[in-house]
């Protein structure tokens, strides 16, 4: 399998501070990878070096075959599909849903008067069915609720057929029923061979769809462990990550974690 995503060594310092100390990781084509760790870690800042949206302070990034600061960032991006709460943001809340995804082919939020045709607007219509938003597609984004607004953003990071998928946490502010419905439509389109390589950035790990083979925790910038999620996500890996003592649980694919209880006496 061929490596969508190649970081060595990759550092990124502002000022004193280290965002991302020294990274290395390698996402190859198939792989749906997620990405945990704590307030800080640096989750954003290795998703904006993977989305070709930040360079690097040292080390070097390929990504689609290309190499970081060889290459034109502008062909690259469309090649890759992101959702991030820095885009939810651009998105003027008056544009209608069917557009927010539409206007993805010419990477821009908010439409204008570009020329898009039938193959295209019948792709915005199975992509709003896929993510089960498709009764909402005449609605303004604004009316939206979070977890709606994160389905919509997740059809238009598809709209392109990136290569690359990269969900900077999409099940963040949803209630207990978004959060599993967002889960189990993740899972599916983790289980589709036709889906791209994938990233998914977590707080939780009861947000792991099912069907995520590879996990990367994060921890003041560094890695903690990587690796596929059988054999590296452990309590020893979660609590080195996370800085405390947990427990983690399985069950049929799904996890869940806690605190571990000091036991008196
Ligand atoms: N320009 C900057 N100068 C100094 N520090 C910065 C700068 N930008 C980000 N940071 C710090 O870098 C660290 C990593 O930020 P990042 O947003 O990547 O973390 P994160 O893991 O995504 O966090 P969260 O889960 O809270 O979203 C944070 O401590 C942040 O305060």
């Amino acid at each position: 399998m061929s490596a969508v995503l190649e970081l060595a060594e990759v550092s990124v310092r502002r000022g004193q501070a280290t965002l991302l100390d020294r990274v290395s990781w390698v996402v190859r084509e198939g792989e749906r990878w997620v990405l945990l760790g704590a307030n800080g870690a640096g989750k954003t800042t290795l998703m904006q070096v993977a989305g070709a949206q930040m360079f690097p302070t040292s080390g070097a990034v390929g990504i689609l075959g290309e190499l970081l600061g060889t290459v034109d960032v502008f062909e690259l991006r469309p090649r890759i599909g992101v959702s991030s709460a820095a885009l939810a943001e651009k998105v003027p809340r008056g544009e209608i849903v069917r557009d927010v995804v539409l206007s993805a082919s010419y990477g821009v939020v908010g439409r204008w008067n570009e020329a898009y045709d039938r193959l295209d607007h019948d792709r915005v219509d199975s992509l709003l069915r896929e993510l089960g938003v498709h009764h909402l597609a005449d609605r303004t984004f604004g009316t939206l609720s979070e977890g709606e607004r994160k389905r919509v953003l997740i059809a238009r990071a598809l709209m392109t057929d990136p290569e690359l998928l990269l969900l900077d946490e999409p099940a963040a502010g949803l209630d207990l029923g978004g959060r599993e419905d967002l889960v189990s439509t993740l899972s599916v389109l983790a289980h589709d061979p036709t889906s791209p390589a994938t990233v998914l950035v977590s707080h939780h790990v009861e947000e792991i769809p099912p069907g995520f083979t590879h996990v990367l925790m994060l921890r003041d910038g560094a890695v903690v462990t990587q690796g596929p999620i059988e054999t590296t996500l452990s309590a020893e890996a979660l609590s080195a990550t996370f800085g405390m003592p947990l427990v983690l649980e399985e069950h049929d694919g799904r996890y869940a974690a806690r605190r571990k209880q000091r036991h008196r006496g």
